[in-house]
């Protein structure tokens, strides 16, 4: 691993263990995030022999979540959760969110939405004072696969620049966990009124959800390169 990498890999666990142990306790009912980050959230509760019941938020979180042998549940059996912990892709200084990266955010909202808190684990370089800072993939925005042309369309009409995201080892686009279709919509940062963004985006028909994390988190940690972690 190269420098560079070893210090964001240091910043990922960082965050991930500073807020299993600040906010994790036995009995807890636990939304686990997806992404890279949350590997080490997982870890650390494994490590210190937590008894909680997680619930996922796609299927990297539940081969997650039993392969370090926790307990798994789901929104059925365990519809209400007191606290997800959840990586990001960026936070501004409202706690405005990116998320969705890695085309997981309609279950990862859903947990969310079902939760007492959430909790954010990030990396150094999602701490930024515009999004679109450093995150230059855009607005994931999950689809149902016949609205993707239409969708398309009107948010180019909206100043976005709308993507379709293709896989990578297999022929056409992304399928998502839900068996949609994920559009990145990039744009020229700053974004003005996010939150009323959100709500646009979202009223599309055929937008199942999107990215944009609006009034969600209360907590944000970000591991930084010498393994400390920054909170707000
Ligand atoms: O929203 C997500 C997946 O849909 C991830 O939480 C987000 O992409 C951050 O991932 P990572 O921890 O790998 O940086």
């Amino acid at each position: 691993m190269s420098n560079e990498k070893e210090l964001l890999e240091s910043s990922k666990k960082a965050a991930g263990y500073k807020a299993v142990d600040d906010y994790l306790s036995d009995g807890l009912r636990v939304g686990i995030g997806s992404g890279s980050t949350i590997k080490y959230v997982v870890d650390r509760i494994k490590e210190k022999g937590l008894n909680v019941v997680c619930v996922p938020t796609s299927f990297q979180s539940t081969q997650l979540i039993v392969d370090a042998g926790l307990t798994l549940s789901d929104l059925s059996r365990t519809p209400s959760l007191d606290i997800t912990i959840d990586g990001a892709d960026e936070v501004d200084p409202d706690f405005n969110i990116i998320k969705g990266g890695g085309g997981c955010q309609l279950q990862e909202k859903v947990v969310a939405y079902a939760s007492k808190q959430l909790v954010i684990v990030a990396d150094y370089t999602k701490d930024v004072k515009h999004l679109g800072e450093n995150w230059k993939k855009g607005i994931p925005i999950e689809v149902i696969p016949m609205a993707y042309v239409p969708v398309m369309k009107k948010l180019e009409s909206m100043s976005l620049t709308p993507v379709l995201r293709m896989a990578v080892n297999k022929a056409g686009p992304v399928v998502s966990d839900n068996g949609n279709f994920i559009i990145d919509a990039k744009f020229q940062p700053p974004l003005s009124n996010i939150p009323q963004l959100a709500i646009d985006i979202k009223m599309i028909p055929g937008v199942v959800e999107t990215g944009l994390f609006i009034n969600m988190a209360k907590k944000v940690y970000f591991g930084q390169k010498d393994g400390s972690t920054t909170s707000r």
